[in-house]
């Protein structure tokens, strides 16, 4: 697109919103300290470098077989440069612990150590991404329907050295780029059918975190995810939402909050505010539940644009972590990075150009109709043209003009593969 016709709008735009009293300049300058975490598993479908071509287990699935994803570390990391080249602004990259480097060696999970993830670093401070991290549950032989909250002691100690050698990688991954590496943990514990011993598993995954916790890190930070249900697992859930807030809320940790894992009609955005009161921060995994917890690649629709205004209304930036979640296996894997990202960033650019001082002030005078109309219509206030001017200042392609490059990286890279 051309430049001028971006800057004449932009102009314009700028005007429509004084009258409104925002300040796009402003947000535009908020929305580029907004680093997303970019999930590495898009890319491969869950797959890891540990057991190549092994089953996706533990209550998770990537459906579809879109050709060329990535096999191996040199491919993934092309593949993730190349979609971070169409995102604008700087983002961080969330690693899960079958994607360490292992060298071709039979490395069980509770003997990965940061030397498995020592070229991630190096390749992340080459480019500037700072890493986030993640324990795995799924997909090993001992992942069964219960880890951490199995009462064979000898699985339940597998698991617990597993998550505490995976905080210490993160907590190198910090330490090295000077920044916290966020740690989640999230286990896919539940069972199939009725279980009678709901509390004996929770006790157990309680005592589970309390031990992985009991070491303390300057460079790392623990959040904690939970989920309704998982597949073959639908009639309990050992790490409940309810079981995660109480932990969170009680241990001072961070809740990690999934938009595909609750129940179709709760809000997730709702839960922020109450988070926000009586935990230290919040981290996103933003997804697309499409029935169940789909995992379908993110889009701007209501519920990631409410998660994003609550964020902002908040006022709560710098307490809310977003970290992208789906694995969409029936699309062009390049391409579901780009429009996961953008989607996510559109919809924080329209909460960061709310008129929220004006609706505020409706609000407090009891100015019920006047707070709607001015909701409502700033649902159509040119909120794209201070888009595009963000994707033009970052270089990046303006509209749908990635499509042909996506298309392009798919011709000469990808369908090779
Ligand atoms: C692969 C991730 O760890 C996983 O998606 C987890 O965050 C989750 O959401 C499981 O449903
Ligand atoms: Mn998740």
């Amino acid at each position: 697109m051309k430049t001028q016709l971006i800057e004449e709008a932009y102009r314009i735009a700028r005007e429509r919103y004084a009258a409104v009293g925002v300040d796009t300049d402003e947000a535009l300058e908020k929305l580029q300290r907004v680093s997303l975490s970019l999930h590495c598993w898009q890319a491969d479908d869950v797959t890891g470098f540990e057991n190549r071509g092994g089953e996706l287990t533990g209550g998770i699935q990537a459906t579809g077989n879109y050709p060329g994803k990535a096999r191996n570390v040199e491919e993934l990391r092309a593949d993730i440069l190349k979609a971070a080249s169409y995102i604008p602004g700087t983002h961080r990259l969330n690693l899960h612990e079958i994607y360490g480097e292992f060298g071709g060696e039979k490395v069980d999970r509770n003997e990965v150590e940061v030397k498995h993830f020592a070229g991630w670093i190096e390749w992340a401070r080459a480019h500037g991404m700072k890493l986030d991290f993640n324990s795995t549950s799924f997909s090993h032989p001992k992942s069964g329907s219960l880890s951490l909250s199995n009462p064979d002691p000898e699985i339940r100690e597998f698991w617990i050295e597993h998550t505490r050698r995976c905080r210490a990688i993160a907590e190198a991954m910090g330490e090295a780029q000077g920044d916290p590496c966020i740690m989640n943990l999230w286990v896919h514990d539940g069972s199939k059918d009725l279980t009678v011993n709901r509390m004996l598993y929770r006790e157990l995954l309680r005592d589970s975190l309390d031990r992985i916790f009991e070491q303390k890190y300057d460079h790392m930070k623990d959040c904690i995810e939970s989920k309704v249900f998982g597949i073959g697992l639908e009639s309990y859930t050992v790490g409940s939402n309810d079981f995660y807030i109480g932990y969170g809320a009680s241990r001072g940790k961070i809740v990690t909050l999934d938009t595909g894992h609750f129940h179709p009609t709760e809000l997730v955005a709702d839960k922020l505010s109450s988070l926000l009161l009586f935990t230290p921060e919040v981290m996103l995994h933003v997804s697309r539940p499409v029935r169940w917890d789909s995992d379908h690649v993110t889009i701007m629709n209501d519920d990631t644009l409410e998660l994003c205004k609550e964020i902002v209304r908040c006022d709560a930036l710098d307490r809310v972590h977003i970290g992208l979640d789906y694995f969409d296996a029936s699309i062009n894997r390049i391409g579901a990075y780009v429009i996961g990202s953008r989607a996510t960033q559109k919809c924080m650019m329209q909460a960061l150009l709310e008129p929220l001082a004006k609706l505020r002030a409706y609000e407090a005078d009891g100015q019920g109709f006047e707070r709607l109309a001015l909701l409502e219509e700033s649902k159509s206030l040119p909120w794209n043209a201070v888009w595009d001017m963000f994707c033009l200042k970052n270089d990046v392609p303006v509209g749908e003009e990635f499509i042909a490059d996506v298309q392009r990286y798919e011709a000469e890279v990808t369908s090779k593969r």
